[in-house]
């Protein structure tokens, strides 16, 4: 490796702990780390690489920590811990064991309060480049943290919770999502697979933008989950349709591109800047409005509700949020739901529907809004006939209705977002 590229493996490393001990210190969300501009300074290339190794090394932080155990007497400074973390991931996962050690001794050789410690660091990681790669073989799957753990493994039972965990220790493939007339073989040159509700899977993800039909809004990124509540509500041509909680975009897209009349409703402006981007991208026309989904006046023939949830079922992709979060938040979010879910519910002209999602795997922000909607509103039914689409398994259907999404669903092709998602009809 010649020096600049070691000295650029070593700089997304410093941000990959750094991003750890935002994480796991301070309780922050990645997404909310990197808003703030924290690896900014880095090149594109180095900055993907620091989220990925702050990613992986989250999916593989219960195994790392077992390894580590034997090796830590004393109780060591997080970012010490978090370089040792990442260090054993690396080396566990096949990384070169000189680059790994000599990195992070560089890096806790620099810091200004914990330098002495890098013999610590120089022996550990010398052991586990021995021994790590065989032990790590050997562990369990890691195990999300038990305040999460506990009410999913209640919900689903334990065999349904430990593929969830195998589902979120494999990570998830890119999914994207193409405009209506978009002939699938045209596409090809993706190597994807077309799954049997429609969405494309791509073999290797890569960069993104640099795919052939990015650039001229062909499709866009949106895991096969996330992509049916749009299908569900099967918006027709001309339809007025409201998109509550729009950003960024992914079923604004879905249901402009099916010639809806949308308009998208987002209380973030940063993140309705994304939609607007999107829909530039793509070609495809909306009226936005940031705005509070609880202040939203009028009557549509169709309305989603993607309401703001606990995002359990992306851990996948967000292996971050079960170690930033405790659940302590969940509580507000369940009551603003069920408020934001009466209101859309006043939006909906007679005759017409709303389809109500989450992506969480917690019961208390899916089937149970449904069922307490259901009891308070007597013009409200759920319409089960839009489920009758290709693709849907039956044993996805649940009593009420609606329709459950698990990440251990699809577990051979790779799995899928966690999602409840009903479409409600109001009497005529
Ligand atoms: C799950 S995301 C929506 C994803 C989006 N529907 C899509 O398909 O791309 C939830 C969104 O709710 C927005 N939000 C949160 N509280 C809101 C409120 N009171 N009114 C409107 N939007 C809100 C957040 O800014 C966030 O963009």
């Amino acid at each position: 490796m010649s020096k600049p590229a070691t000295q650029s493996a070593t700089q997304a490393r410093r941000s990959a702990i750094y991003l750890l001990d935002q994480v796991l210190g301070e309780g922050r969300l990645l997404p909310e780390v990197l808003a703030s501009g924290a690896l900014d300074k880095l090149p594109p290339e180095d900055r993907a690489r620091a989220q990925r190794l702050a990613t992986q090394t989250l999916r593989g932080l219960e195994r790392a920590d077992r390894l580590l155990k034997k090796h830590l007497r004393k109780k060591t400074p997080l970012m010490v811990h978090n370089a040792l973390r990442l260090g054993t991931v690396e080396l566990c996962q096949g990384a070169a064991a000189h680059g790994v050690v000599n990195s992070m001794v560089d890096i806790v050789s620099k810091h200004k309060r914990h330098s002495k410690l890098k013999g610590l660091v120089n022996a550990v990681l010398r052991k586990m480049a021995d021994e790590g790669p065989a032990g790590w073989a050997e562990l369990r799957v890691p195990r999300l943290p038990k305040w999460l753990r506990s009410p999913l493994a209640e919900a689903w039972g334990n065999e349904a919770m430990a593929a969830m965990d195998h589902a979120h220790f494999n990570g998830a493939p890119l999914d994207i999502s193409a405009k209506p007339g978009v002939d699938m073989s045209d596409l090809i040159h993706l190597d994807g697979e077309a799954l049997p509700t429609g969405s494309i899977r791509l073999a290797s993800a890569g960069q993104v933008s640099a795919l052939p039909g990015y650039d001229d809004g062909t499709w866009w990124v949106q895991d096969a989950a996330a992509a049916l509540p749009a299908q569900l509500l099967n918006v027709q041509p001309g339809e007025s349709v409201l998109d509550l909680c729009a950003a960024p975009g992914g079923k604004t897209m879905q249901m402009a591109a099916a010639g809806a009349k949308v308009t998208a409703v987002d209380i973030s402006k940063g993140r309705m800047a994304r939609v607007q981007e999107n829909l530039n991208r793509t070609g495809l026309v909306a009226s936005l409005i940031v705005g509070d989904a609880l202040e939203q006046q009028g009557q549509y023939d169709a309305v989603l509700l993607d309401a703001p949830c606990s995002a359990t079922g992306t851990i996948r992709r967000h292996p971050d949020l079960p170690y930033a979060k405790d659940g302590s938040e969940f509580g507000p979010l369940i009551e603003l739901q069920a408020q934001m879910l009466a209101h859309a519910w006043t939006l909906v002209k007679p005759g017409g529907r709303l389809l109500f999602c989450t992506c969480s795997l917690l019961p208390d922000e899916g089937e149970c809004q449904i069922e307490e909607a259901l009891d308070m509103f007597p013009d409200m039914t759920v319409d089960r006939s839009a489920l009758d689409r290709p693709g849907i398994d039956p044993t996805w259907i649940t009593e009420e209705g609606g329709l459950r999404l698990r990440p251990d669903y699809w577990a051979d092709r790779g799995g899928m977002d966690g999602f409840y998602m009903a479409c409600l009809r109001k009497s005529a």
